[in-house]
């Protein structure tokens, strides 16, 4: 069995969790890039409402062949209680034909369980099945401490034994 973790990340913080998980569960992983520049202050409102209306962006890349896993993961941001664009406009455009699927969100304090059902409401009718979802805040948070309550997610859950 293979595990892919596909993620999006303005700044990192879904990129840290993606990474830590892919070892901690031994998982490959994929960073989608939004190609519309998401980065600055002036940039924040334009991608809230890009969120929150649920535009679709262009990304890299533009899908992804999901042919040789059997659990495939996938983790956003929380932008305006929604998933970020990159993330909704991938989903749109993989086949998730017979995959468990994991889903988690960052987010700076709320709203990410509204972003895991977004994401599960657009995957399962392209043939995809939640098994699990979680969601981490990132706000004040150290790597540290971040990298630390993502291994204990791991563990709670018992994430290892998925994929096997
Ligand atoms: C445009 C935008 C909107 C956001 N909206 C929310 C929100 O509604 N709730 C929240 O808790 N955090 C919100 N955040 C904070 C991010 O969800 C949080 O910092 C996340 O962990 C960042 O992940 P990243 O570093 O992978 O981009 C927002 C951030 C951005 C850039």
């Amino acid at each position: 069995m293979k595990t892919m973790i596909l993620f999006y990340s303005r700044t990192r913080k879904t990129a840290l969790v993606a990474k830590t998980l892919a070892q901690e569960v031994n998982a490959d992983y994929l960073e989608i890039t939004d190609l519309n520049n998401r980065a600055g202050a002036l940039n924040y409102v334009k991608a809230s409402l890009d969120a929150f209306r649920e535009n679709k962006t262009l990304i890299k890349p533009e899908t992804v062949n999901l042919t040789d896993y059997d659990l495939v993961y996938v983790g956003s941001p929380t932008w305006a209680g929604k998933p970020a664009p990159a993330i909704i406009t991938l989903i749109d455009q993989c086949d998730f034909q017979g995959k468990d699927v994991i889903l988690f969100a960052t987010m700076g304090s709320s709203g990410g369980q509204k972003v895991i059902e977004r994401m599960r409401e657009k995957i399962e009718p392209r043939g995809g099945r939640m098994i699990k979802s979680f969601q981490i805040k990132t706000g004040n948070q150290k790597t540290e401490e971040l990298v630390e309550n993502i291994k204990e997610i791991v563990k709670e859950e018992d994430l290892p034994i998925y994929g096997i």
